[in-house]
């Protein structure tokens, strides 16, 4: 007994050493990008710093603008040069606009089924139209604005309750922007104030489960052959909230098809969605003739993509934004001077005012410069082996684009760590946007994965701060100080939240109006 067990061991660990050599004698043949050595088995895992993006960045510094690392049996290459983004996200975009699903996100058919998840092809190309063309295009968000209106208001009357009180920003920020993107997704069908708060609260519970869960380091990721024992558990985990989150999104879609059903398009976005399944999809989108069908999973799917694609990175967005102006309180004048001029003391920001506040659009895009939402945006993956700048990219390797590094590059920006609206006024400062089209300054991407929600982000950021603004000064808790740090995760966070006190500046009245 003893024996055979000494042999399979053994023999176990000669086949592990044999795939493990071959394995690094053909990387080695394959000259790809420099790295930090790792070791075998664990490659670079075991000195891999949770904060990824800081730590990329200072890895940069030795072995290069790119450069390779072994996240235990996956390769992953690190791309923090402006020329080397270009190549994945312009130059070589066909080849690298594809995904590595996570391994918890593969439990449940409608997940893989979403946009960030599909690979390059006939469905992605559907699904964006659909999301970016239709659905948040700007008829369909000014239809949907009576929504957006509703729920802001929600917020400064039940921020005018807690005047003078301490107030987590981020935390009512969320809570905001959830209940404004599901009010749009299906904010028709759910009637009632206490039953839309139940069904909101529900949903962000399982929501906040899952990103969690998404972002939680996993061995079936590093080592994709444990992908079926699910070591942690996480995939089973990840299974039951999604049950449930299914559960929540059948029940919505039945309440609507009892209701009026596809009939009620104009009113949110799960209307139109539902006309698009009763037709059996969509779009005659390719000159064979050939329809992309469009089932009720990509309507899952889809509210799947607009609620974890749009909560976190608008909220936090708009939190840092905040942190950073009561960091400037000179910034922060400027700022209201500029709401009262525009909107009035008697009036509330409505969205029409946004394109004439040029100050408050620096603030945004300077904040989305030091603190992007997704600093090493989703990373991408090559449907084949291709070469950037004489290396080696092996097909399916994991390519991380670290747009927070790029941003804070003291060869692009002057003074890149301090906060300076300014940089983004005058002439000089037109030029940048956010259409990706410049690589020294892209928060949202560029290419054919560039967020599919930027209209959507801009309309939400910029009235949430505008109206915090301009309905009240901010000032942080008497004794307590200003944390500007940050903590990685799949969406940038602050370390430690925002805790700060509102003042109404506006009358009752007019916040009630
Ligand atoms: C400040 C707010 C936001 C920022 C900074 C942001 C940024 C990004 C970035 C960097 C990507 C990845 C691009 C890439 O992989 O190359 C992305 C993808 C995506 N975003 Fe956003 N986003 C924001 C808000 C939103 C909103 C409001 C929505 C929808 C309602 C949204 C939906 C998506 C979707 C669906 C994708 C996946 C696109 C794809 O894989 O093709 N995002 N976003």
């Amino acid at each position: 007994m003893t024996i055979t067990i000494l042999c399979t061991s053994v023999t176990l660990l000669i086949v592990l050493c044999y795939k493990t050599i071959t394995r690094w004698l053909r990387q080695r043949c394959l000259s790809l990008p420099p790295g930090p050595a790792g070791v075998p088995i664990f490659g670079n895992l075991l000195t891999l710093n949770p904060e990824l993006h800081t730590h990329f960045a200072t890895l940069a510094k030795t072995h290069g603008p790119i450069f390779t690392i072994k996240l235990g049996n996956r390769l992953a290459i690190v791309i923090s040069g402006v020329d080397m983004a270009k190549e994945v996200l312009r130059l070589q975009d066909d080849n690298f606009a594809n995904r590595i699903i996570p391994a918890a996100a593969k439990t449940m058919e409608y997940i893989k089924s979403n946009i960030v998840s599909s690979p390059n092809g006939p469905t992605l190309r559907l699904l964006r139209k659909i999301c970016v063309r239709e659905m948040l295009g700007k008829a369909s968000l000014d239809r949907v604005y009576w929504l957006r209106r509703r729920e802001m208001k929600s917020l400064l009357i039940h921020l005018e309750e807690m005047a003078g009180e301490a107030v987590d920003v981020g935390a009512q920020m969320f809570l905001m922007v959830m209940n404004v993107i599901t009010s749009m997704l299906w904010g028709g069908v759910v009637e009632g104030e206490e039953k839309r708060k139940e069904v909101g609260k529900e949903f962000r519970e399982v929501v906040g489960d899952i990103t969690e869960m998404l972002g939680k380091p996993n061995l079936s990721d590093f080592y994709p052959r444990l992908e079926r024992f699910d070591v942690q558990g996480i995939q089973r985990k990840m299974k039951e909230k999604l049950v449930r989150l299914d559960g929540i999104f059948e029940r919505i879609i039945e309440e609507r098809k009892k209701n009026g059903g596809d009939g009620c398009e104009d009113k949110d976005f799960l209307g139109f969605m539902l006309r698009m399944e009763k037709h059996g999809g969509a779009d005659d989108n390719s000159k064979s003739g050939t329809t992309t069908p469009f089932t009720i999973n990509h309507v899952k799917a889809l509210l799947m993509d607009m609620v974890v694609g749009g909560t976190e990175t608008t909220s936090n967005t708009v939190e840092w934004a905040m942190a950073e102006l009561i960091q400037k309180p000179e910034m922060m004048k400027k700022a209201q001077q500029e709401l009262e001029q525009v909107v009035g003391k008697d009036n509330m920001v409505e969205e029409s005012h946004l394109p004439k506040l040029t100050y408050l659009g620096s603030v945004i895009k300077e904040v989305l410069r030091l603190h992007p939402a997704l600093p090493l945006l989703v990373p991408h993956c090559p449907s084949s082996t291709c070469t950037i700048n004489g290396y080696t990219i092996p097909q399916g390797s994991q390519v991380f684009v670290n747009v927070w590094a790029i941003h804070r590059d003291p060869a692009i920006w002057e003074n890149p760590l301090e906060f300076k609206p300014e940089r983004f006024l005058g002439i000089d400062g037109s030029k940048w946007d956010f259409t990706g089209n410049d690589f020294r300054y892209f928060p949202f991407g560029s290419g054919r994965r560039i967020c599919a929600g930027i209209p959507m982000a801009e309309r939400i950021v910029g009235y949430a701060l505008a109206s915090l603004l301009h309905s009240f000064d901010w000032n942080l808790p008497e004794g307590t100080k200003l944390d500007l740090s940050e903590r990685f995760g799949i969406v940038l966070k602050k370390a430690t939240p925002l805790v700060a006190v509102p003042t109404p500046k506006l009358s009752h009245e007019v916040l009630a109006s």
